[in-house]
């Protein structure tokens, strides 16, 4: 039977990272995508972003909403202290099964707790079921129409304290104007936007930096 595109690019991960070394998953990845097929990680640019964003935070609680396969988990995972963890939500299951394949060929199992189902199911849910307090960093990379529902529902839930910090991807393409336009315009958030491109191409793209005021 036809093999999927994560499939390909799990296939990709073995054939040419080390197991347990998280930098080279990466670059196996983003290798993948550029030479062979186009896929809708973060890439090198935007990851790089995220990369500086995730080291100034040092979290030690993150919620990724939109694993994907696990590019993302693994670039913010790698950049962790000890004992942080990160909850990573994704819905699509052929998917979810690559990117516990690349998390675990990255060596990262210990830090990442993946749960397959959608954001508005899981999010209010998160602190009975895990015993979450609040969120240090959030990455919104899901369903682009859900990033502002879901930002109030976490509002809601109590998962986010003063200083936590919201970081989104895809706010110029495929764009998230609704969220944009809540996000920039709130007294609650003190909000940033980082230029760059989207994954592999030259189309502009940029991430959202947000910072909750309580
Ligand atoms: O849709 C995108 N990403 C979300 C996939 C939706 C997966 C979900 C995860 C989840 C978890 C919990 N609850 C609900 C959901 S829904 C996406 C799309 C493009 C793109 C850009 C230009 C194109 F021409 C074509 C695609 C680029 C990107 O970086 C993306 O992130
Ligand atoms: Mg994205």
């Amino acid at each position: 039977t036809q093999s999927t595109r994560p499939q390909r690019m799990l296939a990709a991960v073995h054939n040419n990272a080390t197991r347990g070394d998280p930098r080279s998953v990466v670059k196996a990845i983003d290798q993948f995508c550029r030479q062979k097929e186009w896929a809708m990680n973060i890439g090198d640019e935007k990851g790089c972003i995220l990369d500086s964003v995730v080291s100034e935070v040092n979290p030690a609680m993150v919620l990724e909403l939109g694993t994907y396969c696990g590019y993302s988990t693994v670039r913010i995972a790698s950049q962790l202290p000890p004992h942080a963890k990160i909850i990573t939500l994704e819905f699509n299951p052929q998917n979810a099964a690559v990117a516990r394949q690349i998390i675990a060929w990255a060596g990262l199992g210990e830090k990442i707790k993946l749960i397959e189902g959608s954001s508005g199911d899981w999010i209010p849910k998160l602190k009975e079921q895990f015993g979450v307090d609040t969120f240090d960093l959030v990455f919104l990379d899901h369903w682009k129409d859900r990033y502002l529902p879901d930002t109030k529902l976490m509002e809601e839930c109590g998962l986010l304290r003063k200083g936590s910090i919201l970081l989104a991807d895809n706010v110029i393409c495929p764009g998230t104007p609704e969220y944009l336009e809540y996000i920039r315009n709130s007294p609650r958030y003190k909000s940033q936007y980082f230029k760059s491109h989207l994954e592999y191409t030259r189309v502009e793209d940029g991430l959202e930096k947000s910072i909750f005021l309580g």
